[in-house]
């Protein structure tokens, strides 16, 4: 066997938290947050931190007539300007194929902790299963286990994390990835458009896209108002799609006007989230809005997120088109491979991984 690389990152013990929650002992102190970045927790009295996100309907897009088309797509422009997070139901990808990826998903996160253990999350990385963007020993932890992949282009895999069980997973990520994929590039050219750019100039300008999907598995935890499930970020991604397992808890919140907020799945629906990469492109008129993960004293959850972005060797910056006098270049140009090294040799801290890209000016925000 080829001897394991040692890393040279201290980052302590990674407790399991399935393990942890089987083991029924104290929550660890590295899961304990401190006072100011405790969560809000849903409560039948607190309803109205549920929020509505907007709704798409992406067969208006795709298949209706002028006057649906131009109304879904003002409905899109909105959506993106103002929440950076919208949900698209008619999406267009079979339910009994969403069906099967949550099954084999949540059939992997219920594989013995040693059968997981095969497909180990190497410190520093962010592919396999374990817990990703941890990279010093006094980080905080997540209530969370991941389990991630590279997906495409095909030199992004690696075949040893791709699991032998359960049976049929490869092949319904496969599956279901290409199918998130053609949604991605719709969303993308329908993108396009609201932003008045003529042809599908950001699928021709992504090149051979990059695709990776996460599967977030956060247990019930006794503590929910003390642990996050996952800490507050941006993606780095240009688009990102997630998916809920049916019957999961509410977790995801998003940041709205400086109050954390739940979104509430719509069942069968998708939830979208624009990523960094398009805030840049667009100078900002369309944001990568801050979110997290808040766990459950009873309910487990499951996500499935896709991250879809150029490819690497893609040299980007705000589009000439969006960038004038009155909206002044707000990012400097940059490789995307080399934000993607940034992004991901940084820990999750709300939208910092972003300064990587700001021109700084005085009254910046
Ligand atoms: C919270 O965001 C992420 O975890 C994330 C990670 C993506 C990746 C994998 C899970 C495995 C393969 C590498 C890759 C970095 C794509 C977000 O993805 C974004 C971030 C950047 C940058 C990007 O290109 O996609
Ligand atoms: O599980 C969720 O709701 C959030 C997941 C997420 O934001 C991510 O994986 O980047
Ligand atoms: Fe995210």
């Amino acid at each position: 066997m080829a001897p394991v690389p040692i890393s040279p990152l201290k980052i302590g013990h990674i407790d399991d938290v399935q393990e942890l929650r089987k083991s029924k002992s104290k929550i660890p102190e590295r899961f304990l947050r401190d006072i100011t970045e405790r969560p809000t927790l849903v409560t039948p009295e607190s309803s109205s931190s549920l929020s509505d996100i907007p709704i798409i309907d992406f067969s208006k897009l795709s298949k209706g007539n002028k006057d649906e088309l131009v109304s879904e797509l003002v409905r899109l422009l909105t959506a993106c300007e103002e929440w950076g997070f919208f949900q698209v139901i008619n999406h267009g990808i079979e339910l009994s194929l969403l069906d099967k990826m949550e099954k084999v998903a949540k059939e992997f996160f219920m594989l013995p902790f040693a059968e997981k253990q095969k497909y180990p999350m190497a410190p520093g990385t962010v592919q396999g299963y374990g817990q990703a963007f941890v990279f010093s020993e006094d980080q905080k932890l997540d209530w969370c286990n991941m389990f991630a992949l590279g997906v495409e282009p095909k030199f992004m895999r690696n075949p040893k994390l791709w699991p032998t069980k359960p049976e049929n997973f490869s092949e319904t990520v496969e599956a279901y990835s290409s199918e998130v994929r053609k949604l991605c590039q719709s969303l993308l050219k329908y993108i396009g458009m609201t932003l008045g750019l003529k042809g599908d100039v950001l699928n021709e300008m992504f090149g051979v896209a990059v695709q990776a999907v996460r599967m977030n598995y956060y247990p019930p935890c006794s503590r929910p108002d003390l642990v996050l499930g996952l800490s507050p970020h941006s993606d780095g991604s240009a688009l990102t799609v997630l998916q809920e397992r049916k019957g999961s808890s509410i977790g995801l919140q998003i940041l709205k006007d400086n109050r954390w907020v739940s979104v509430q799945p719509i069942p069968n629906a998708l939830v979208i989230n624009i990523g960094d990469t398009i805030e840049v492109l667009t100078n900002g008129k369309y944001k990568s809005v801050e979110h997290r993960a808040v766990t459950h004293k009873h309910k487990d959850r499951l996500s499935i997120v896709t991250f879809y972005a150029p490819s690497y060797e893609i040299e980007l910056g705000p589009m000439p088109e969006l960038v004038d006098e009155n909206n002044t270049c707000k990012f400097r140009r940059y490789n995307h491979g080399e934000y993607s090294k940034h992004y991901v040799t940084n820990k999750l801290q709300g939208k910092k991984t972003l300064e990587f890209a700001k021109i700084q000016t005085n009254n910046s925000n």
